[in-house]
């Protein structure tokens, strides 16, 4: 395979030589767990999205000095969409290799409904973002509002 077609799995050739077997060591799993957050970071252009928009939101937060129970709504918000993502993935991997580029209804129905999960994903983190900045941002333009006090 040449080497920019690396992460282009689906036109992988057969291999029939090579052994599927359960993951002898923990250091092997690990390797291979590894491999599969680099591979849908090279491959899914939303993840490396969701990654950098988690990385502005940490600055934010230490920059606003959150408070610890914030932390964990926010964490909890960027978490599910990655989790999402990872879901999404799976579920075209799975699809495509299953039709073999055919079209298909359900194989329609299963990658919308999966890409469907992650903007359900990403309108929670919105909210939860929301929530949380909402008190800080208004305060750098003076306006002194907590609309989700009470
Ligand atoms: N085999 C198929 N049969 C029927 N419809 C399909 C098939 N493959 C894809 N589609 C339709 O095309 C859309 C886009 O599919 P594609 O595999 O390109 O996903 P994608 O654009 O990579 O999705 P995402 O942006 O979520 O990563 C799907 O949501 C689905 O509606």
């Amino acid at each position: 395979m040449a080497s920019k077609d690396k992460y282009k799995l689906e036109n992988a050739p057969k291999d029939y030589n090579k052994k599927i077997e359960r993951n002898s060591n923990f250091f092997r799993a690990l390797k291979n767990s590894l491999r599969g957050i680099w591979m849908i970071l090279v491959r899914e252009r939303n993840m490396r999205i969701h990654i950098v928009l988690g990385f502005c939101i940490l600055l934010a937060g230490l920059y606003y000095d959150l408070a610890r129970s914030d932390w964990l709504w926010v964490a909890v918000a960027v978490f599910t969409v990655i989790s999402s993502e990872f879901l999404n993935t799976i579920i075209e991997a799975l699809v495509d290799l299953v039709v073999n580029k055919t079209y298909h209804p359900l194989a329609g129905l299963a990658k919308d409904v999966a890409s469907g999960g992650v903007l359900v994903a990403a309108i929670f983190e919105f909210i939860i973002l929301a929530i949380i900045f909402q008190p800080y941002i208004w305060r750098q333009f003076g306006i002194v509002t907590n609309f989700f006090h009470h």
